[in-house]
């Protein structure tokens, strides 16, 4: 290959090369959310949706605080902090944690089972553990790609809120708050992420350390879905995983069953 083949991509042109790992490969596209927003999922599958989905919102926060015992840059943590603010939120208000807590309430589970984290497949927990690790242990530009996926989430995020509401009894606009937040809370994000991304990556093997992250961290998000499906869908729940009837809080007239 001739030197010059190695020359970077154009900003645009890495951007196209971007989007386009979302075009293919980010989970909107997985049969288990077009099962869940067409109203196809029974209510023990949102339960279990809602039990897995937890270890992730739970490590988001805790990966952003890896990525920030990281930076020597202050004004990088300022701009960084904000994520870990929505996730937790203060004492008073909470944050997305609680939101999502209170998403769990409005399917009929218990809070605090959810939040123990017992029950979630052990396919997810790896893959949501190899996110935090990811971040903590790789180059910060990789870090930040990985993070990018939320370029691809308004998206899924709109269409999810739409097809609750239409199709789930318990879809409110406080049950399905975390994702009213979240269509704010990512643009502003991605739009720093993105930025951060497209300057850095000045070479043409950064660009393709980022864009192998982002290609990683669709991994990761498609694989907690392939455990769902295979567990809750197909009915081959593993040892310790959530069964349906527990962790509930006793109110079956909950979920539209
Ligand atoms: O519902 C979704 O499909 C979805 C996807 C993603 C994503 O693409 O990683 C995130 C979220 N939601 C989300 O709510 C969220 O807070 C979030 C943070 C991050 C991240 O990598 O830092 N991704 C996502």
């Amino acid at each position: 290959m001739k030197l010059a083949d190695h020359k970077p991509l154009s900003r645009a042109d890495f951007h196209d090369r971007l989007k386009r790992i979302g075009v293919e490969r980010y989970h909107d596209r997985h049969p288990f959310h077009k099962r869940l927003h067409s109203g196809e999922c029974s209510p023990d599958e949102v339960r279990a949706w809602v039990v897995n989905r937890w270890q992730y919102q739970s490590r988001i926060p805790m990966k952003d605080a890896a990525f920030m015992s990281r930076l020597d840059d202050p004004q990088l943590r300022r701009v960084w902090r904000s994520r870990i603010e929505d996730h937790d939120g203060g004492v008073d208000e909470g944050g997305g944690i609680r939101r999502w807590l209170a998403l769990a309430q409005a399917v009929g589970l218990d809070p605090d089972y959810v939040a123990s984290g017992v029950g979630v497949l052990p396919a997810t927990r790896f893959a949501v553990d190899a996110y935090v690790r990811f971040v903590r242990d790789m180059p910060l530009l990789d870090a930040v790609a990985a993070s990018l996926t939320e370029m691809f989430a308004p998206k899924i995020h709109a269409e999810r809120i739409e097809g609750l509401l239409k199709h789930y009894d318990f879809a409110d606009e406080t049950s399905l708050s975390y994702f009213r937040n979240r269509l704010t809370e990512a643009r502003k994000d991605v739009e720093f992420g993105l930025n951060y991304v497209l300057d850095h990556a000045d070479t043409l093997e950064k660009q393709d350390a980022a864009a192998a992250a982002l290609t990683f961290k669709t991994d990761v998000l498609w694989a907690q879905l392939d455990a769902l499906w295979h567990g809750y869908v197909q009915g081959n729940i593993p040892p310790g995983a959530w069964h349906p009837g527990e962790g509930l809080v006793v109110r079956p007239e909950m979920v539209g069953a």
